[in-house]
């Protein structure tokens, strides 16, 4: 394709934005750092995004998601169509479920893994689906094993340990996994890969290819780019992270954006408690100066309230209007998302 067609055509007005020469950097945190614990606390506060090193998941595990997923995108449209996300369904191929909030078109194609790949991966390759559902479940394994370990990090962050939350130690939280494909694009200042949005979980743990787009919204800034880093992780915190912290941690509002000549890909593992335990501001954070500020949601239902609500769905739990008179980050109606 020679020219973006209008359909996929965004009337972007968001600058200032920085590529890598800005003045304030996405934090890199490596976890054998003896201040590890405080330098998650600060990151979180400050960014709501920090990448990762040293983060224990194999190299090799890497590069095997990340060619299993080059391998589905590449399949004809008709093969990828077989294993479409139903229209109340969460698992399958499709657009970005936010999709609907726009009128434009997004510049990328999705896959979503929400319990077994079973399913779905027999639709795409009847024949040879095991490699490819191997992949995935490993993958999930180890990002589950991180996710257990960077919850800790965080809540020791708090000043609460797993055993004060008592859902933390259960196994059954809940996990989804988002393949995301963003073809080279002859026009990418105009396209948008996947709109702005801040992810409904606890946290998200990203990994991109070597091509940058990955880009998140700070106060005062603007879009930053999150370079790609050959042995780093991106983590988001996530809109119930931010209820959970009672607004201390901020959900980080992101997007991808799209490349004139390479064709990025991104592999997110959306990392969620158990879905029907109520999650709610933590006792310890909250007192008479500072009442809960959002009222108890499960999973699920918050999950619901984003379909209906998009970037509003954190303020359709809250309690009460922020004391500073600023609206939540989620909020974004300074920032255009559409
Ligand atoms: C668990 C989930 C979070 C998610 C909706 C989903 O059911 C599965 C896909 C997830 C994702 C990935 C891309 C961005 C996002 C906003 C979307 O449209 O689908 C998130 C959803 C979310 O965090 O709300
Ligand atoms: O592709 C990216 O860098 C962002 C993906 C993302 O935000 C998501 O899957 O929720
Ligand atoms: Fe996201």
């Amino acid at each position: 394709m020679e020219e973006l067609p209008e359909s996929h055509a965004w009337l972007l007005d968001d600058s200032p934005s920085f590529g890598s020469s800005v003045p304030d950097l996405v934090p890199v945190i490596n976890l054998d750092d003896p201040n590890v614990m405080t330098l998650f606390g600060h990151a979180c506060k400050t960014w709501g995004v920090f990448q990762i090193t040293n983060h224990g998941v194999p190299t090799k595990l890497l590069q095997e998601m990340e060619d299993a997923s080059r391998k589905l995108f590449a399949l004809p449209i008709q093969q990828k169509l077989q294993a479409a996300r139903a229209p109340n369904g969460v698992s399958g191929y499709g657009v970005a479920r936010i999709s609907s909030f726009f009128l434009k078109l997004m510049w990328s194609e999705g896959f979503t893994v929400v319990g077994s790949p079973y399913e779905h991966a027999r639709k795409l390759w009847p024949n040879c689906y095991t490699k490819f559902c191997d992949v995935i479940e490993e993958y999930k394994k180890e990002m589950n094993k991180l996710a257990q370990r960077l919850m800790s990090l965080i809540l020791g962050s708090l000043g609460v340990t797993m055993d004060d939350v008592k859902w933390a130690c259960l196994q059954g939280s809940s996990s989804a996994l988002q393949l995301n494909s963003y073809p080279a694009c002859p026009d990418p200042d105009r396209a948008m890969g996947l709109a702005a949005h801040t992810d409904s979980t606890l946290l998200t743990i990203l990994h991109q290819n070597n091509t940058s787009g990955l880009q998140a919204y700070k106060e005062g800034i603007g879009w930053v780019t999150v370079p790609p880093i050959r042995s780093a992780l991106v983590v988001n915190v996530g809109d119930l992270l931010h209820i959970l912290s009672n607004g201390l941690y901020t959900s980080v509002l992101h997007r991808a954006k799209v490349n004139r000549t390479q064709h990025r890909l991104s592999v997110a593992y959306l990392y969620g408690p158990p879905s029907n335990i109520q999650i709610s501001p933590l006792s310890k954070l909250t007192d008479k100066g500072h009442p809960p500020l959002y009222r108890p949601v499960t999973w699920s239902e918050y999950l619901g309230a984003k379909a209906k609500h998009f970037n509003k769905a954190l303020s359709s739990v809250r309690l009460c209007a922020p004391l500073n008179g600023f609206a939540d980050a989620n909020d974004h109606n300074r920032v255009q998302v559409g």
